[in-house]
């Protein structure tokens, strides 16, 4: 099964203004599109682009897919879905570039759904009293079973793509198209932070959710042990230190470094090395730790955050550390491509109590803060 997001941005932007269609205005130092195709990465196998003809140097950069966009939103969706066919796809997600805070918990509660419903999109239900009129108010009508849509609209793939080469045009929307097909959508809860920017005030509002977004920090550790065995030298951190020993292992048995990598799989909720590389698998015996680590470093990348600062301590009696630490940190810099500053390794002896006292292998712990990118 492939999940797929189209991320319509081929509008003009009309109301919204501007020198730039809204999709390319600034938004908290970045262009809105960044922000709305950061919500999808690493939640769907693939993100498809969609741009007006004018716009398609402005979009390279993403190293994604571009499709030419229509002159209304159903055609821009049409190219979408004619893109992907044929490229094994189940499930598309369809969201519109102007809806950049999207959060995680409505994409997956969107995927989620269509396991079991043909369609599903968010919606909040509506609240305000409903009056109809022009400069007076002329009448009311009744808000019960209203709701305001929100994207992404997400549907199975093949329904979809034939509901809207059939369609007539003209749609709203992607429910729309599918409801005239006859296809069932469930509703999923929608959220008040997935405003569409659509006139110029709505960057104002979204610009102040996201600066208290900024906030958001995530916090994983992680811990590892490894036994001595025969050998004259041992891995820690990216190092390899001389000692009489060697730590035991699937892998190069780098203590350190790998619970410095569950620590970021823990802040991302990911599981942990054993997860992403099973030992029952062949291909990871011996494997170079570094390996994991720049992994645990694309996840944090594809999630939409980076490391704020992470700090590890191992626990030994022998080798001694400290005439290594500063070559460990800057190793780990390397291979996670952040600064140095950002990492602490220390060490710490067990007072020669329990494994670790009686020099009969290494522990280590990790922690891991994780903030937006
Ligand atoms: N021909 C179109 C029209 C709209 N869209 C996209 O559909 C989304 C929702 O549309 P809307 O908010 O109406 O955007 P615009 O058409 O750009 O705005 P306006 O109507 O104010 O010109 C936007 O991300 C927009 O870029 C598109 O891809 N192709
Ligand atoms: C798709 C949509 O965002 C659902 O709310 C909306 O229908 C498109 O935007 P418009 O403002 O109605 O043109």
């Amino acid at each position: 099964m492939t999940t797929a997001a189209i991320i319509v941005a081929a509008g003009r932007g009309t109301r919204a203004g501007g020198d730039l269609p809204k999709q390319w205005q600034d938004l908290a130092g970045q262009p809105v599109l960044v922000h709305s195709v950061r919500a999808f990465r690493g939640l769907v196998d693939q993100i498809v682009l969609v741009i007006h003809p004018e716009d398609i140097a402005r979009a390279e950069g993403f190293g994604l897919p571009i499709v030419t966009g229509a002159d209304t939103r159903a055609g821009s969706v049409r190219n979408a879905l004619e893109w992907l066919d044929g490229r094994g796809v189940t499930k598309v997600l369809i969201h519109d570039g102007a809806r950049p805070l999207v959060p995680e918990a409505v994409v997956t509660a969107v995927l989620g759904a269509l396991d079991s419903a043909p369609g599903a999109a968010p919606a909040l239900p509506v609240s305000d009293a409903l009056w109809r009129g022009t400069a007076q108010v002329e009448g009311t009508a009744a808000r019960d079973g209203l709701w305001r849509a929100q994207t992404p609209q997400g549907f199975h793939f093949e329904s979809i793509l034939a509901a809207h080469r059939a369609h007539p045009g003209g749609a709203a929307d992607d429910v729309e198209v599918a409801r005239w097909a006859g296809h069932a959508v469930t509703i999923v809860p929608g959220d008040e932070d997935n405003l569409k920017l659509t006139y110029p005030g709505d960057f104002t509002r979204a610009a102040s959710i996201l600066k208290g977004r900024k906030m958001e920090i995530r916090l994983g550790n992680g811990f590892d042990v490894h036994a001595f065995t025969e050998g004259n030298g041992v891995w820690l951190c990216g190092v390899h230190v001389p000692h009489g020993r060697a730590l035991l292992g699937h892998s190069d048995a780098d203590v350190g470094m790998h619970a410095l990598t569950d620590a970021i799989y823990g802040a991302l909720a990911e599981g942990d090395i054993g997860v992403h590389f099973p030992p029952s698998d062949p291909q990871w015996k011996g494997a170079a730790s570094h390996i994991f680590l720049r992994h645990a470093m694309e996840r944090v990348a594809a999630r939409g955050y980076r490391v704020a600062n992470c700090d590890v301590t191992l626990v030994c009696e022998r080798p001694k550390i400290g005439p290594h630490q500063a070559a460990m940190r800057a190793a780990l810099a390397d291979i996670m491509g952040i600064e140095a500053e950002r990492i602490s390794v220390k060490a710490t002896t067990s007072e020669r109590l329990g494994f670790t006292g009686r020099e009969e292998g290494i522990a280590a712990l990790a922690s891991c803060t994780l903030v937006p990118a």
